[in-house]
């Protein structure tokens, strides 16, 4: 695979940089955009031109990148500007007019339809903005979209440290070890349930599902769940649940028996079989054998991972989240928080991978769509 550190940068190089830059615009947690910094100082310092490309995906309304451009700025210490088109004949003016040795972060690649499905169109018009690819965003590496993986076709990629860093950062936590291993897989993404349920139930010890994998997981159990949040493709989601609970694994999965739930500015704690109608759950009580797990866990020095957060914790629903961050976090625990939002949320000065969807996708596969891309210079295949 191309890798940037090894690529010869002179000076008046046009490059396009995909990036991660999918932060809230209240800029809470930077990592995403922390991690990136040294790859776009190796190729300023050497004089090339940058046009930055990424996405803003899950964050209420928000569009716009212009937060992003003034956390460059700031951090690397030269103006970033920010030109909300990316993919016109004037963008690609702008991209040609750069200095050497700066920057630009064009607009919201996920204003166009084209970005998710990948349109060969949209990767060509975002081919101009520069001569070749740096392929940073680990955080997208699971989708191949016209900005990471499309653009391929038009261009030579090469992948980041970043992404590359964040690769070796998983290889502990990948497979079947015979340290004890715990997953927590909550949040409200799909990937949480059709890839990392599938995949780590099969591998680790003990599963602990919530957010929208134990809401899966109790609908598949022929719980009526109320108004609980089911994310964005319920149906998926059952299914695989469904196939996970029909099957023999590896893991116990940590089904609790209790649950707290939430309407309005009112919260209780009640059976899973008696979820009342219009109560969404917002947390889980966990049983006795988790907890001996946990202190299992903490004995024997396992390794343990949390993607997506178990809880609405920033809502206020934290004592399941409080229980594992604790074990998590004790000497001789190798611990891991993966994607947006879980590191945003939850109080961890421990390792982080700066992807949700993609980690889990890399510890099932071993790959990622946009890797394999960078490696055939095509567009990936999923
Ligand atoms: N039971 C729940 N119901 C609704 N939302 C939940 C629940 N548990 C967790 N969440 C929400 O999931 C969000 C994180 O989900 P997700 O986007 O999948 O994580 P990440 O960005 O870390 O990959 C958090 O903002 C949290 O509030
Ligand atoms: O936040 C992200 O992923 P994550 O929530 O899985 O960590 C990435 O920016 C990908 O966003 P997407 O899941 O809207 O494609």
């Amino acid at each position: 695979m191309n890798r940037l550190r090894d690529k010869e940068i002179r000076p008046g190089d046009r490059w396009v940089y995909s990036a991660g830059f999918n932060v809230a615009p209240d800029l809470r947690d930077t990592v995403r955009i922390d991690a990136e910094l040294p790859d776009l100082e190796r190729i300023l310092h050497a004089g090339g031109r940058v046009a930055i490309l990424s996405h803003q995906g899950s964050h209420g309304d928000a569009d716009e990148l212009d937060h992003v451009a003034a956390y460059l700025t700031d951090r690397l210490g030269s103006a970033v500007g920010y030109v909300r088109d990316n993919d016109t004949a004037g963008a690609a003016r702008l991209a040609r007019a750069l200095r050497p040795g700066t920057a630009t972060l064009f607009g919201n690649t996920r204003r166009h339809a084209g970005e998710q499905r990948n349109d060969p169109e949209l990767a060509r018009r975002f081919a101009a903005l520069g001569d070749a690819v740096a392929v940073g965003g680990f955080s997208k590496a699971h989708r191949a979209h016209a900005s990471n993986a499309g653009i391929l076709r038009f261009l030579p990629g090469y992948v980041t440290d970043s992404v590359l860093r964040e690769v070796a950062l998983l290889e502990p936590w990948a497979g079947v070890s015979d340290r004890f291993s715990v997953a927590v897989l909550g949040g409200v993404k799909r990937e949480k349930t059709v890839i990392g349920l599938d995949a780590v139930s099969r591998a680790y010890d003990v599963v602990v599902p919530g957010g929208v994998v134990l809401n899966s997981l109790l609908r598949a159990l022929g719980h009526d769940v109320g108004a609980s949040d089911l994310g964005d493709d319920p149906d998926g989601c059952l299914r695989v649940a469904r196939a996970v609970l029909g099957r023999a694994n590896r893991a116990r999965i940590h089904i609790p028996r209790h649950v707290v739930v939430t309407r309005g500015g009112a919260a209780r704690t009640v059976a899973v079989e008696q979820i009342p109608p219009g109560w969404s759950i917002a947390d889980l009580v966990p049983l006795p054998w988790l907890r001996d797990a946990l202190t299992r866990l903490v004995g024997d020095g396992g390794r343990a991972f949390i993607a997506g957060t178990p809880c609405r914790y920033a809502a206020g629903f934290r004592d399941s989240a409080e229980q594992l961050l604790a074990a998590f976090a004790a000497p001789g625990v190798d611990a891991l928080l993966m994607g947006g939002d879980t590191i945003a949320e939850l109080p961890w000065e421990g390792r982080v991978s700066t992807g949700g969807g993609a980690a889990l996708h890399f510890l099932a596969h071993g790959t990622c769509p946009v890797l394999d891309a960078v490696r055939t210079g095509s567009e990936g295949t999923t």
